[in-house]
C-alpha cells in the first residue's frame, strides 16, 4: 500500500544520527559499529562538508549501502538533499533495518534534530537518538576546539556521548573528561566504545515527533558560512618535506584536514592524511583510494582565521 506521498507504508525505520566535532572520530566509530553489525541491513548516509568524498571512502561497507551528501552541511544548506536521499532509501526493497546518518563535523545537532522531527518523515523513518562522538584528547589538550561554540552545541543537543581517543589518555584524565562533559550537560550518558554498545546497537531515548507543521523547507541559520573549506587536488605526487612545511605553517588555524596523498618517495602508494587540531598522522589509505591517482585533500577552518587562498598558493607551489 502507498501513503499519500508515494512512500510505502511500513513501521518506521529507526534513524540514528552520529554527530560530533571535526575529527572527533565519527567515521571510526561508525566503522566499528558497522563491523559489529555486519549481519544487519543498514543504510548509511554520510555528509562531508566538502565536495571530495573522503568519509564515503573510509566507511567499510558495500558501496551501495553508503550514500554521500557533499558540499554543504545537512543541518542547513543540504536539508532538501537529505530528505530526497531518505526518500530514496525508504523506497528500496528490501528496506534497511536502520539508517545511520553521519553528520559533517560542522553540523548543528539541534538543527538535525528539528529537521528529522518532521511529522511526515516520522511516519517512515523516526529519529531514535542523536549520538555525539567526543574526542577525549580534544577535551584534555585542544582548547582551540573545545572553546568553539559549535563543539558545545553538539554536546548540548545530543542524547548520548560516545568517547573516542580514550586509548590515548590515562584513567585520571578520563575522569576529568567525564566531569567536564557532565558540567556542560549534566546527566547525559557518557559511554566508551565497548563491544556491548557496538553489538547491541545504540540506545536511546525515543523522541516525540514535533507538533509543528513540516519543517521540510524551514529556513535555518546557515552555519556553512562560519567555516571555510579548501579542496585541493594535484595529479602529480608531492615532495614530503615541502608538504610538511606548508602544513606546519597553516596548522595553527586549521581545525581539520584529511584526504589522500601521493608522495614522490612512493608515487604508487596512496596515503591517508588525517589532521585534527594540531595532530597529524599519515598512514596507508584504503585500497579503494587507488582508483583515483591524484592527491586530494580537504582543509577546514573558521572564517576570518583560515586564509584558504594563501594555503592554496602554498600547496600549488610544492614541487612534484
Ligand atoms: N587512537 C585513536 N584514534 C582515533 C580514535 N577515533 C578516531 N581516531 C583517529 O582520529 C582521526 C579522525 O577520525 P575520524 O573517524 O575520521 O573522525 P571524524 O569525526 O569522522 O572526522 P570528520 O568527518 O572529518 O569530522 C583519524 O586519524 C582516526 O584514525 C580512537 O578512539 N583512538
Amino acid at each position: 500500500m502507498k501513503g499519500n506521498d508515494g512512500l510505502a507504508e511500513a513501521s518506521a525505520i529507526p534513524v540514528h544520527v552520529v554527530g560530533g566535532f571535526l575529527g572527533a572520530g565519527k567515521t571510526t566509530f561508525l566503522n566499528r559499529l558497522l563491523r559489529a553489525q555486519q549481519h544487519r541491513r543498514l543504510a548509511i548516509l554520510v555528509n562531508d562538508f566538502g565536495a571530495i568524498d573522503i568519509d564515503g571512502l573510509l566507511l567499510e561497507r558495500r558501496d551501495e549501502d553508503v550514500l554521500a551528501l557533499r558540499n554543504g552541511c545537512i543541518c542547513c544548506s543540504l536539508q532538501a538533499d537529505l530528505f530526497s536521499t531518505l526518500r530514496m532509501i525508504l523506497s528500496r526493497r528490501p528496506m534497511p533495518e536502520a539508517i545511520f546518518i553521519e553528520c559533517s563535523g560542522v553540523s548543528k545537532l539541534q538543527e538535525m534534530r528539528r529537521t528529522l522531527a518532521d511529522p511526515m518523515l516520522w511516519q517512515y523513518a523516526a529519529l531514535e537518538g542523536v549520538i555525539c562522538v567526543v574526542s577525549a584528547v580534544h577535551v584534555i589538550a585542544q582548547a582551540r576546539i573545545t572553546e568553539d561554540p559549535l563543539w558545545k552545541e553538539q554536546i548540548l543537543s545530543s542524547d548520548m556521548i560516545v568517547l573516542s581517543h580514550m586509548d590515548e589518555i590515562g584513567k585520571a584524565d578520563i575522569r576529568d573528561v567525564e566531569e567536564r562533559l557532565q558540567k556542560i550537560r549534566g546527566g547525559i550518558p557518557i559511554l566508551p566504545v565497548s563491544e556491548n554498545l557496538l553489538t547491541h546497537g545504540v540506545l536511546v531515548r525515543p523522541l516525540e515527533p514535533t507538533t509543528e507543521k513540516s519543517l521540510f523547507w524551514a529556513e535555518g541559520e546557515d552555519i556553512d558560512d562560519d567555516f571555510i573549506n579548501l579542496e585541493w587536488r594535484r595529479e602529480a605526487s608531492l615532495d614530503l618535506m615541502a608538504f610538511r612545511s606548508v602544513i606546519e605553517r597553516h596548522a595553527p588555524v586549521l581545525l581539520r584536514a584529511k584526504g589522500i596523498l601521493y608522495l614522490t618517495t612512493a608515487p604508487q602508494r596512496a596515503l591517508l592524511l588525517q589532521m585534527t587540531g594540531s595532530r597529524i598522522t599519515i598512514g596507508v589509505a584504503p585500497e579503494k583510494a587507488l582508483s583515483d591517482p591524484a592527491s586530494r585533500l580537504v582543509f577546514i577552518g573558521r572564517s576570518g582565521m583560515f586564509d584558504s587562498q594563501m594555503l592554496k598558493n602554498d600547496l600549488d607551489a610544492i614541487p612534484a
